[in-house]
């Protein structure tokens, strides 16, 4: 059987935030042990400017689109910088093997691409106001059951659907 999806207008969206979020854990471990730093300013702003432009050509409002990538962002620098806190604390919980960066930001892009999709196809649910509110709560809370998200996870969650509605 398929795994369930979250729930609600919005759930869609939202398991493409988990499945990024869930992506952070392999940018942390490919990261861990190397020197090389959680923040990728020039990677970010690539991003940005990349999502900015495409929204204008998908017909989305840019400055929004680049606000919800900004926060997936945030989020997957706190579970980056979370599990490298538990990693230095708790060694023998730490990855033993090291993805490659450049293939996981691969699959980050990918991923950017159906996010783009997703915020188009729920333009007209995500305004200001208690049904988007409702529509976020719903799928956040069954996001989080279904995937089983533990607090740090949970705690990015919220950082990346902070700016929804
Ligand atoms: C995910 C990465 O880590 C950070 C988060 C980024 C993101 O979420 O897109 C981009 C650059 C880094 O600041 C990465 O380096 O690719």
């Amino acid at each position: 059987m398929a795994a369930p999806d979250a729930a609600g207008r919005l759930g869609p969206l939202t398991d493409l935030v988990v499945q990024r979020l869930q992506v952070s854990d392999q940018v942390a471990a490919a990261k861990f042990g190397t020197g090389k730093p959680i923040d990728d300013p020039v990677r970010e702003q690539q991003e940005l400017a990349e999502v900015r432009a495409k929204a204008a050509t998908l017909g989305i409002d840019p400055d929004r689109t680049a606000a919800f990538f900004e926060d997936q962002i945030a989020a997957s620098k706190v579970v980056q910088r979370g599990l490298f806190d538990r990693w230095t604390r708790h060694p023998d919980q730490a990855p033993t093997t090291r993805p490659d960066l450049n293939v996981i930001r691969a699959e980050l892009d990918q991923l950017t691409t159906s996010l783009l999709a997703q915020l188009v196809a729920t333009d007209g649910v995500r305004h200001p106001g208690i049904g988007c509110r409702v529509e976020v709560a719903e799928a956040q809370l069954s996001a989080i059951v279904i995937d089983r998200l533990d607090a740090l996870h949970r705690n990015a969650l919220r950082t990346a659907l902070r700016s929804v509605c």
